[in-house]
């Protein structure tokens, strides 16, 4: 299958801080990408450098044949990027409806679609954006980004902070959206075996470096690896010294 995304020697941070030295990596067609790796790891700056957030100092991000590097994170999502970021930027001032709409691209995704993937935010289409919970909220960034009918979702955290039964249905919907409907995508998660099941690949970041990739069948049969990457280790403090 062809590369649909691909990054080359990208190196990227804030400011003039880099986070990532150099991050190189393919995404085909209909795949999905789990990136794991601790607290700090880079995770976040991963997915700000695809969609444009932050400084990117050398390397290049092509889609397909486009080279995003020289696009801002609006023409980005114009190419293609459909980006739930962390902190879930939904228009609160809106109705749900409106969200969906306002700055939809049209395409296979549309609002009947997307209200048969969700009907809870069918029910709450008047609704708006700053009266649902959290999970209505990620549902609704979920939707909100569909709608650009993406040829890429890249989810940050999509589960975080979320009570458990609303995390079991931001799951099966990932589900569908990753197997049945073969959408292509990365998802950045804390929790790896909560997401290995969703996707094809995984790759473990540490320090802003890939440190281990694997599919996600390898990673669920071997917990030595997960462990070995993304345990906390605690610190062993040798016995004092007594005089
Ligand atoms: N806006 C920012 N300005 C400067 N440095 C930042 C900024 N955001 C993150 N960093 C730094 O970049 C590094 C990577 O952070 P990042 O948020 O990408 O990690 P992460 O793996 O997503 O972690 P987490 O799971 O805690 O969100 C950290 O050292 C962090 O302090």
């Amino acid at each position: 299958m062809n590369s649909l995304l691909s990054l080359r020697n990208v190196r990227a941070g804030y400011g003039r801080a880099v986070v990532l030295p150099d991050l190189s990596l393919e995404l085909k067609e209909g795949e999905a990408l789990a990136v794991l790796g601790r607290n700090g790891a880079g995770k976040t700056t991963m997915i700000d450098t695809i969609v444009g957030v932050t400084s990117q100092f050398g390397g290049t991000i092509c889609l397909g044949k486009r080279r995003l590097s020289d696009l801002g994170p609006e023409q980005r999502a114009r190419a293609g990027l459909g980006w739930v970021p962390q902190e879930r930027n939904i228009f609160r001032s809106l109705t749900v409806e409106e969200n969906l709409t306002a700055i939809a691209i049209p395409g296979a995704w549309n609002l009947k679609r997307a209200y048969e993937l969700f009907p809870r935010l069918q029910e709450r289409r008047l609704n708006l954006g700053n009266q649902l919970s959290g999970g209505e909220q990620q549902m609704l960034a979920i939707a909100r980004a569909l709608m650009l009918n993406p040829k890429i979702l890249l989810l940050d955290e999509p589960t975080e902070g979320l009570a458990p039964i609303v995390v079991d249905d931001i799951l099966k919907i990932l589900l569908k959206i990753f197997k049945s409907e073969g959408m292509a995508g990365i998802i950045v998660e804390q929790h790896a075996r909560r997401i290995l099941r969703l996707v094809d690949r995984a790759i473990i970041l540490d320090r802003g470096t890939i440190v281990h990739a694997a599919t996600a069948r390898e990673l669920l049969e071997d917990d030595s690896i997960l462990e070995d990457h993304l345990t906390v280790k605690k610190k062993v403090h040798a016995p004092r010294q007594t005089l």
